[in-house]
């Protein structure tokens, strides 16, 4: 399946950005056929529908509706490295295993949770009930402040680690496959992040408390029924890292419109709830306004990179990196934690 893609260079064609997901991203077709051989390792009752998710960038998603229940089946695109998923798949385990409301990876008959099919690897997992929310509101940040704490809590016992690849030493050779047309993207862009890197690299924070952190949940990988949180999504991202980093990602996440306004009782909100789990220690509390920054410049380097290398044939419209070159105007001039509505 293909689609065609506004030209990406030119920031004028994105004045109003569109909604961000409008192309079908399954990347591999599955047959009916290949599809039966595939469940026939499982015990998970006889297939009734089966239907791809337009949702989601990295990978190929299917509903799986059966006479036992419902799943998701993940066939694992080339942006995934083959060699992290027994992380994934094992963290995903390990963290239902501990009650948290995640995907939880089915094994088949020969007890394995990844698999092969059309030739990509894929696994099966649980399917969450819950939809994720648009326009967040303080109820949902305090919500998803909780259960990031929780998430921290019951990853500390997990037996495997895995470096985060996106941390601060990748974000130098990053820009540098986008440095020179930066500023067609957003003028003087390729300056502050020249300048925002020299900061980042001198004073990113070492030795923090950390563990296994998710790394990437923004607002649609978190489900709520109502107004309550009912899951976590999409753990392809996931790492051993600062918890205090995964907090600064979530605060870029939540608590920032498109233009760069901050929600200043949103990101009070999410961090009493995350600290009403887990209390900051001093030294993170510190360290906030630099993990802020180097989040937001985090996310603003994957999406410069990927808006100026759309491939042909394209199934995902890229997501705006200005978006977190406006959050990056914030974090430049905040000065300490309460800053970002914490109470000292
Ligand atoms: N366990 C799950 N339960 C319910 N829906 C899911 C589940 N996993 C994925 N989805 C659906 O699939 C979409 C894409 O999943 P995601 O893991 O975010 O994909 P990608 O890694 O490709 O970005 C989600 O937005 C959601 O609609
Ligand atoms: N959250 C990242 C992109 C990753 O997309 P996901 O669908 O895998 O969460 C961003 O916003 O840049």
């Amino acid at each position: 399946m293909s689609a065609s893609l506004p030209p990406i260079a030119d920031p004028d064609s994105q004045k109003n950005p569109e909604p961000e997901r409008e192309h079908v991203a399954v990347y591999t077709e599955v047959s009916d056929a290949a599809l039966s051989e595939f469940l026939s390792a499982y015990d998970i009752g006889s297939l009734l529908s089966f239907k791809g998710i337009a949702e989601g960038v990295e990978n190929s998603n299917f509903f799986l509706h059966t006479t036992q229940g419902s799943y998701i089946l993940t066939l694992y695109e080339k942006r995934v490295r083959e060699g992290d998923l027994p992380f994934f798949i094992g963290l995903m385990e390990h963290l239902s295993a501990r009650g948290l409301a995640c995907p939880q990876p089915v094994r088949d008959r020969a007890g394995t949770a990844l698999g092969q099919l059309c030739g990509r690897p894929a696994a099966i997992v649980s399917f969450l009930e819950g939809v994720s929310v648009k326009t967040p509101g303080v109820g949902h940040c305090r919500e998803l402040g909780r259960a990031l704490a929780e998430l921290h809590a019951a990853g500390a016992d997990f037996g495997m680690a895995r470096e985060n690849s996106l941390s601060v030493e990748s974000w130098r050779p990053l820009f540098a496959q986008a440095e020179a047309q930066a500023d067609s993207v957003a003028p003087g862009l390729a300056e502050r992040t020249r300048a925002d890197l020299a900061l980042l690299e001198t004073a990113w924070p070492q030795n923090l408390p950390g563990g296994v952190i998710h790394a990437d949940l923004f607002t649609d990988n978190v489900f709520f029924i109502g107004d309550s949180l009912s899951g976590l999504i999409d753990f392809y991202f996931a790492c051993t890292d600062a918890f205090a980093y995964d907090l600064a990602v979530c605060l870029n996440a939540w608590c920032f419109e498109a233009d760069g306004r901050f929600h200043r009782d949103m990101a009070a909100a999410l961090i009493a709830g995350y600290e009403a789990v887990r209390p900051l220690e001093p030294a993170e509390v510190a360290a906030l306004p630099i993990l802020c920054r180097g989040a937001a410049l985090r996310f603003m380097l994957t999406r410069l990179v990927d808006w100026l290398n759309v491939p042909p044939g394209a199934l995902v419209k890229p997501k705006d990196p200005r978006e977190f070159d406006r959050r990056l105007t914030f974090h430049r001039q905040a000065r300490d934690a309460r800053d970002y509505g914490r109470q000292a």
